[in-house]
């Protein structure tokens, strides 16, 4: 039988040759080195998954890895401790949709015009409340601690398998026209809210929505107030005055919608952004639907993780930036997004902890 054997060179080198069981052992010192160095060995080892394990906790923004099939633990009020650290102190009271009440029996007056405020929209506004609700349902209201998750529309979800997990979510929150129809694996299917506007309302929401999911109006002009009205209402409906032609028949229960706060659009442009509120330019910058959508998640929840958050560098021409379609970064070129400030206003949340990534970022 053959077996390894150490012998060592004039220079002290050590040589690895062969050796029968018969031939005499290892001098006692080189069996001495051998050891030794399998010992150091294994102390690099120990201190390199040391220095990991080290890196990965104090790296708020590293990875987050959910336990398949377990629930996340939730501690009530959590979000909220960090809402005053990224917004600062101001008025808790927003509600989280627009109400007729605030527009019908007491009029509220609104600083500001859409997308920060009403000013100006009132009587629009005012028959659109008409016809829709503003609570938020029951079945989120009367949870203890809500587990929250917002789906960013990123390439990064593509082959991500979070689908399950993002399912556990007690609410799950999406974007835009971005569809769960043939990528529950990777995105899960559940949809408790979606964010949108006309045009980014999806031409087929049975399909790619729940029975009860909430479908939220964020309004950026005095037109979206008007086309879902006249969608609502089966009005006559208005072709001009969109960047894109948005749905014009839209099959939805007037029960689903809910028209957003534009508080909340105010205070993610103004506190994460430190946009101005009056701008004189053409192309006006605003926070994008996902920056939006993790500040009303850090005050409806109790824990935000978020998933498929981040832009490709602008380098990285070709790369595709959704999960769904192949489009690229200069499809935002008239936007008004500024992508490289938002990816700060997330690093800040991740660093301190206000939410946490299942995607890498
Ligand atoms: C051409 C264009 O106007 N594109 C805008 C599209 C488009 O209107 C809709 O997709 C139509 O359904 O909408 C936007 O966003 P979009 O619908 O692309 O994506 C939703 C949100 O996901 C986050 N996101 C997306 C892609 C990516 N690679 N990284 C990300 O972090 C962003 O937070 C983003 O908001 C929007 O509303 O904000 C912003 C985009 O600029
Ligand atoms: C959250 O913003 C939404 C989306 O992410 C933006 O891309 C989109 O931007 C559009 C912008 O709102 C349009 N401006 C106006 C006044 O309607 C713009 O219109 C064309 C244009 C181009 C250059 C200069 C002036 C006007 O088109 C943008 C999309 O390319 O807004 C969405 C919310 O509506």
């Amino acid at each position: 039988m053959q077996c390894v054997q150490w012998t060592q060179r004039p220079g002290g080198e050590v040589a690895r040759g062969s050796r029968d069981d018969n031939s005499p052992q290892e001098p006692w010192h080189l069996r001495n080195m051998i050891s030794k160095s399998r010992w150091k060995l294994l102390a690099m080892l120990a201190l390199f998954l040391a220095v990991m394990v080290w890196y990965s906790i104090s790296r708020e923004d590293s990875f987050y890895f959910p336990v398949p099939g377990k629930k996340e633990p939730c501690l009530q009020g959590e979000a909220e401790k960090m809402v005053s650290k990224l917004f600062g102190n101001y008025s808790r009271e927003q509600p989280f949709f627009l109400q007729l009440k605030d527009y019908f029996w007491v009029k509220t007056p609104s600083l500001y015009e859409l997308p920060y405020g009403t000013k100006g929209s009132e009587d629009l506004l005012l028959r659109v409340l008409a016809i829709t609700s503003y609570s938020i349902p029951e079945s989120i209201q009367s949870l203890k601690c809500r587990r929250c998750v917002v789906v960013g529309n990123g390439h990064r979800l593509r082959n991500s398998s979070l689908g399950e997990t993002i399912n556990k979510y007690d609410v799950v929150i999406r974007l835009n026209s971005a569809p769960v129809a043939g990528y529950e694996q990777d995105v899960g299917s559940k949809t408790t809210m979606r964010l949108f506007y006309p045009e980014s309302a999806h031409f087929n929401p049975k399909v790619e929505d729940n029975p009860d999911t909430l479908l939220v109006l964020v309004a950026f002009k005095a037109m979206d107030f008007h086309w879902i009205e006249s969608i609502l209402s089966d009005k006559k409906r208005v072709r001009k005055g969109f960047w894109k032609q948005p749905p014009l028949i839209w099959d939805v229960n007037p029960k689903q919608i809910r028209i957003l706060n534009p508080f909340y659009m105010e205070i993610a442009a103004d506190k994460l952004l430190s946009l101005p509120i009056h701008q004189p330019h053409k192309i006006k910058q605003k926070p994008t639907t996902g920056l939006l959508a993790i500040t009303l998640a850090l005050h409806l929840c109790d824990l935000v993780h978020i998933a498929g958050f981040g832009y490709p560098d602008a380098h990285q021409k070709k790369q595709s930036i959704h999960y769904y379609e192949y489009i690229t970064l200069k499809s935002m070129m008239w936007s008004g997004h500024n992508v490289s400030q938002e990816a700060l206003a997330i690093k800040r949340m991740l660093e301190i902890g206000a939410v946490k990534n299942l995607t890498y970022f």
